[in-house]
């Protein structure tokens, strides 16, 4: 019995590496996680500060990790919550897919169109340098954007599907940038866990 499917398309830009699975879990697996971690994910709504002001982060969000450590970006300090079962399952078949292991994953919920992750590269600190992350995809699809920051024809997008599990490396968290960006086309909800180690 295969624990996942590992039919891969490989992806290599200037200063990145991507890899990038479909169909990581079965539309089956998926369905489950995407219910399961809809309804019992302690999900929170954060405030940001950008150039001062203050706004509502436009998703849901949440920390889970086994690192003890707190994790801090655009001005705001998560601590991390127990990984449940489910997160484990999920992390030890992208761990295996990987080759490399995760301490913490962050949860973002999309609720729809308006919900967006802005322009932005995962290259805090405690990410050490050439961070690996790990990106698995539920429920609705949304483009993913990214973009080098000095080769201006460099900007790409790729469509992640329910169950799919997109892997960045490499340089990539230094030269690039990349976003879920806001659409005003009706779309359900989507789940994203991106799975990082912190020092
Ligand atoms: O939702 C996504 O696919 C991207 C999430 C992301 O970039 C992040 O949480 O840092
Ligand atoms: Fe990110």
């Amino acid at each position: 019995m295969r624990l996942f499917n590992s039919e891969k398309i490989q992806i290599n830009l200037p200063n990145a590496e991507l890899i990038y699975y479909p169909e990581f879990f079965s539309s089956k697996e998926a369905d489950h996680y995407f219910k399961e971690l809809l309804n019992q994910t302690n999900w929170r709504q954060d405030d940001i500060k950008v150039f001062g002001k203050t706004y509502q982060q436009p998703r849901l969000t949440a920390l889970y990790g086994d690192s003890g450590k707190p994790y801090s970006y655009s001005n705001i300090t998560m601590y991390p919550e127990i990984f449940t079962a489910d997160l484990k399952n999920i992390k030890t078949l992208v761990e295996e897919a990987s080759q490399h292991e995760f301490n913490t994953v962050l949860l973002n919920l999309y609720r729809n169109g308006q919900d967006s992750n802005g322009w932005h590269a995962d290259n805090e600190k405690e990410l050490g340098k050439n961070p690996l992350i790990a990106s698995v995809s539920f429920g609705a699809t949304r483009p993913f954007h990214f973009k080098h920051r000095k080769i201006k024809t460099e900007r790409h997008q790729l469509i992640l599907n329910h169950g799919s599990l997109l892997i960045m490396k490499g340089e990539m968290q230094h030269h690039w940038l990349h976003q879920i960006a806001k659409t005003k086309k009706p779309i359900a909800p989507r789940i994203n866990l991106t799975f990082r180690c912190i020092n």
